[in-house]
């Protein structure tokens, strides 16, 4: 990252006016998936991001992370502006192949300390923290063959969490795995958010996921020229119940926004 650009203030995470296109070389034409996006994420705050397929949730994400950069606007991250990935930002990928198959669970979690030279004694208990945090204890020594989806995910999360970066970055973690599991990730990320205090950004496809997590739903309307068209605020206390009046009113309300395009503004911040 470089240059400061605003206060960090109450913001961990800073998207103003970002636009992403890609060019094809066929036609000579370009693509423009996102325009005009501007989200403010708050410090220590859990929000997701929803938006139909293809309307550049991950894009954005990835920009946030520092992996490719806004062609349009700016993104700062406490106010330094991104440009490249961070320490301080960890990213959790849908899928499991983001998990080193050659290494043990033990050695994916401390991949990162190790390439920053954190010494051994410090790396053990840090690994043991985070590997106990995600209830991994016993499964340190296993290959990631040997593990379920879910905890393959789970080795995901505490790799992250091992580098302890202000802001964990999830690009539809628990899409891959069967309900059930899901469910149980969904109740193990809050319960990891909640004793760590991260800055989480959360790009699902699923609303009422949105909902059970989030403190705030940013919703996008589909591309192309895609941006975020609204953000509601989940007010309801955790732990939540997802048979719960106010659950189920809020979930029906972000989908019917989620699949009617609307013209006017009021939402956007
Ligand atoms: N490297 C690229 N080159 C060209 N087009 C791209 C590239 N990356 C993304 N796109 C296009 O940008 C748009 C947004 O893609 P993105 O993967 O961010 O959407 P998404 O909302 O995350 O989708 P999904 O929910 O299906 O995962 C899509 O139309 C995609 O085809």
């Amino acid at each position: 990252m470089s240059q400061t650009t605003t206060s960090a203030g109450s913001r961990a995470i800073e998207i103003r006016g970002v636009a992403r296109w890609f060019d094809d070389v066929k036609t000579g034409g370009r693509y423009t998936a996102i325009q005009d996006v501007d989200l403010t994420v708050r410090p220590g705050e859990f929000l997701s991001i929803v938006g139909p397929s293809g309307c550049g949730k991950s894009t954005l994400l990835h920009m946030v992370a520092g992996f490719e950069p806004p062609s349009a606007g700016e993104i700062a991250v406490r106010g330094h502006r991104v440009d490249r990935p961070g320490a301080d930002r960890g990213v959790v990928f849908q899928s499991e192949l983001a998990v080193f198959p050659w290494l043990t669970v033990e050695r994916n979690v401390e991949y990162g300390l190790r390439v920053r030279k954190v010494p051994a004694p410090q790396r053990q208990a840090r690994v043991s923290d985070v590997l106990r945090l995600v209830g991994l204890e016993a499964h340190r020594d296993k290959y990631p063959r040997q593990l379920s989806g879910g905890m393959k995910q789970r080795v995901q999360i505490a790799r992250v969490l091992a580098n302890d970066p202000d802001c964990m970055l999830m690009d539809e973690p628990f899409g891959a795995l069967d309900a059930q599991t899901r469910m149980r990730l969904q109740d193990e990320l809050v319960r990891i958010w909640q004793a760590k205090v991260k800055t989480v950004v959360f790009v699902t496809h699923d609303v009422s996921e949105a909902v059970y997590l989030s403190d705030r739903v940013a919703v996008m309307s589909p591309g192309p020229a895609a941006r975020v068209k609204s953000v509601v605020e989940v007010g309801l206390p955790r732990p939540r119940r997802r048979d719960d009046p106010e659950f189920l009113r809020l979930t029906s309300m972000l989908t019917s926004e989620l699949h009617h395009e609307r013209e006017d503004d009021d939402g956007r911040q």
